[in-house]
């Protein structure tokens, strides 16, 4: 079979598969989050626009270049592809984006008065790029939201410089996170959701 083919193919099943997976544990409610994978050619394959994680089918998942221009001009992808593009110019070893909309990324951001959320002395902070201890911290960037897209990857566009090795969350909206293929994006978000709660867990604890 053709290996642009067999490529997509793959790549619709693992954004159906992440879909699922970010469904069963809360982090897509309603028709929250976007999904995509870079293809062999250059090209990524992305949810479209509106759809719910949880039930996507192969029709939901279509491809755009890395400006964000749909192959097909009739098919709307994700409203927030210019953020998925932006994470693959950066970042050529990425091979798959997530973004989630959690209850602990959405309320700690609202939360924090400080521009970075800063995870500290966990062991799961090993899931991130470049940790070897819990003895250690990681910053979280927080962006203000905004439904203009364009303007927001402007305003992320610096923190790239940084490293960013656990993603970023816009306030009140949601976390981005990035893996080398999809299965550790996934080990990522699921890494950085389970610190997000156990931070929320003891705020709540300390208040
Ligand atoms: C349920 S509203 C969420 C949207 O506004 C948006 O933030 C989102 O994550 C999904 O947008 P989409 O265009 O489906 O990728
Ligand atoms: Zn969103």
């Amino acid at each position: 079979m053709d290996q642009t083919v067999t490529d997509f193919a793959r790549a619709v099943q693992d954004i159906l598969f992440a879909g699922q997976r970010m469904d069963q544990r809360g982090w897509v409610p309603a028709t929250a989050g976007n999904i995509s994978r870079k293809l062999a050619d250059g090209r990524m394959a992305i949810t479209r626009s509106g759809c719910h994680k949880g039930f996507l089918q192969a029709a939901d998942v279509i491809t755009v270049d890395m400006q964000g221009k749909p192959h097909s001009p009739e098919n709307r992808p994700s409203a927030e592809t210019l953020l998925h593009c932006q994470i693959y110019r950066h970042f050529p070893h990425v091979g798959a984006v997530l973004h989630g909309h959690s209850v602990a990324s959405t309320v700690l951001s609202m939360e924090e008065e400080t521009a970075v959320l800063t995870l500290a002395d966990y062991e799961v902070l090993k899931v991130f790029e470049g940790q070897t201890t819990h003895e250690t911290s990681v910053q979280v960037p927080l962006f203000e939201n905004d439904q203009d897209i364009a303007r927001l990857a402007e305003v992320v566009e610096p923190f790239f410089g940084t490293g960013m090795p656990a993603g970023y969350i816009i306030r009140g909206h949601g976390v981005y996170v990035w893996g080398k293929d999809m299965p550790t994006a996934l080990a990522r978000l699921e890494g950085l959701e389970f610190l997000l709660a156990c931070a929320l867990e003891r705020r709540k604890l300390h208040a």
